[in-house]
């Protein structure tokens, strides 16, 4: 009798699209916010793999929405030109010329570069900031930190560093109806008509609570929030977070993520995850099977 049943390989296949179809189903016509950090733009590998993914999203009826960042490379190329950066929580302090600097790498090269790899992978994409349209406007941000030696409250100027105080959401909503892919630099004019460069993680929970995101993914280089001991925390909630703020767990570009990913949900957004753009494929393994990868943050 001859054998009809597939290779084993071949059928594992087959129970991976089966056990996609709940998700498929699920979030049919929902949109998804993807921010790409700086630091998960790895290899070629690891960008194609990337717009691979958010294609594939688009092609199964999800609205995937993409906003970067490039901390490194607007760092490397501040090096280049001999500008010092410096960082205040996170977040990079910007006198007017590193203001021009941030925008040529992020609006200029880095949004370009990720606009074709997904024309490369068969989508089709525009690249935007939060200058066209106008769609974001932005207002100065102000930030205050603990002295350590006077035991205060100090006032830091951050210069041209920017929050977005509003989304108008038309004309991304006209570019998904287009099956047309946005993909969003952290830029902004601000009502005094500053250029306002804003952490990509801040633009990105504006932009998934304006759009009623179903799912906020935040692509980085660390497999999720880790405690004090490396561990995986995979679970938090808006207490737990102002817990390890406050005890000093999370540092540096982990502290705006996570405030944004509290803010986001607070807004409506249904859950944001942070995932570790390291592993190829990340996003579609935590979407469409049933092991979640990452630290997801809910209300
Ligand atoms: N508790 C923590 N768990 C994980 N990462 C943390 C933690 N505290 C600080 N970090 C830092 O946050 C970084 C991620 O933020 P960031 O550098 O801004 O990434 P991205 O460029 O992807 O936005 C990690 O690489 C790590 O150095
Ligand atoms: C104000 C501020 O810090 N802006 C960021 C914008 C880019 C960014 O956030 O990039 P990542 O997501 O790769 O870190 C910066 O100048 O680095």
């Amino acid at each position: 009798m001859t054998n009809h049943a597939p290779a084993p390989a071949l059928l594992a296949k087959a129970e991976t699209l089966v056990e996609a179809l709940p998700y498929l189903q699920r979030y049919a016509g929902a949109t998804f916010v993807v921010k790409y950090g700086g630091h998960a733009m790895g290899s070629p590998e690891l960008q194609r793999d990337f717009a691979e993914d958010v294609v594939l999203l688009k092609a199964v009826g999800i609205n995937p929405v993409v906003v970067h960042g490039g901390g490194p490379q607007i760092g490397a190329m501040l090096k280049r030109l001999g500008v010092e950066s410096r960082f205040v929580d996170g977040l990079r302090v910007t006198d007017a010329e590193t203001a021009q600097i941030a925008e040529m790498v992020l609006a200029g090269s880095i949004n370009k570069e990720i606009v074709g790899w997904i024309g490369q992978a068969g989508g089709r994409a525009v690249g935007l900031s939060g200058k066209d349209a106008g769609f974001v406007t932005a207002e100065k941000v102000g930030r205050s930190t603990p002295d350590k030696l006077q035991g205060i409250e100090r006032h830091v100027d951050l210069g041209f560093v920017g929050e977005p105080v509003g989304v108008d959401r038309r004309i991304i909503d006209t570019l998904s109806a287009a099956d047309i892919i946005p993909v969003i630099a952290p830029i902004a004019i601000g009502a005094d008509g500053h250029t306002y460069n804003i952490n990509a993680d801040t633009m990105a929970g504006a932009i998934a609570a304006a759009l009623g995101a179903k799912r906020f993914f935040l692509l980085t280089d660390v497999a999720g929030v880790l405690d004090k001991q490396g561990e995986l925390l995979t679970d938090l909630d808006p207490a737990a977070i102002a817990e390890l703020r406050a005890d000093g767990t999370i540092s540096g570009g982990m502290i705006p993520k996570l405030e944004t990913c509290v803010a986001a949900v607070e807004a409506g957004v249904d859950a944001a995850v942070i995932l570790d753009g390291r592993v190829p494929h990340a996003m579609l393994l935590e979407i469409f099977t049933r092991q979640g990868a990452g630290t997801l943050v809910h209300r």
